[in-house]
């Protein structure tokens, strides 16, 4: 992807808080899940929601490395797998977006059993995720709010002088 073609989307607190509520709120009824696998360390934030709206005390991780600032590095490597359950049966497994699917693809060969739901996806990582709530184009990198901070810009007449 070229510098002119990476568009940027930004996620508020209030934006994640409402779509993740959503995304619990097409989980029910609730009574089908044993639990929540988050996916670490994106999915953290949306598990958590997920499982307050949802009732769910059984909260897990899987812990999912490949990127490294914005470029994929590598495949997908586990650094922590979960022990709640051994195909994923009964279990939702939790990200905060599919953008290549290379994440939910690798997880999927260790849990065919589990639904995978995100917040966000992208269209290559459509085929990898069985429910999602907003769609954003696939040259666009979206910005959570964990990773950003409030700021001061200048008045758009001020930087016109
Ligand atoms: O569909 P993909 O192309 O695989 O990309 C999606 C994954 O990338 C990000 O995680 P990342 O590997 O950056 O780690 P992090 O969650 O710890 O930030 C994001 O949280 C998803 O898990
Ligand atoms: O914060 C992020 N925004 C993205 O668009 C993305 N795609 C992969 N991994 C990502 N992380
Ligand atoms: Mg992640």
């Amino acid at each position: 992807m070229s510098q002119l073609e990476h568009r940027e989307y930004f996620v508020s607190w209030e934006e994640l808080h409402r779509a993740t509520r959503e995304l619990a709120r097409r989980q029910l009824p609730v009574e089908q899940w044993r639990g929540i696998i988050a996916v670490s360390r994106g999915g953290l934030v949306p598990g958590a929601i997920m499982a307050r709206e949802l009732n769910l005390r059984v909260v897990d991780s899987v812990c999912v490395s490949s990127y490294e600032f914005q470029t994929q590095k590598k495949e997908p490597t586990m650094l922590k797998d979960t022990q709640a359950t051994e195909d994923g049966e009964g279990f939702l497994v939790v990200d905060d977006l599919v953008d290549t699917g290379n994440t939910l693809k690798f997880l999927r060969e260790r849990l065919p059993k589990a639904k995978f739901v995100t917040v966000y996806a992208k269209p290559a990582g459509l085929p990898y995720v069985d429910e999602h709530i907003a769609d954003i184009e696939q040259d666009t990198w979206i910005h959570f709010p964990w990773d950003m901070h409030l700021h001061y810009i200048d008045p758009i007449a001020g930087a016109e002088t």
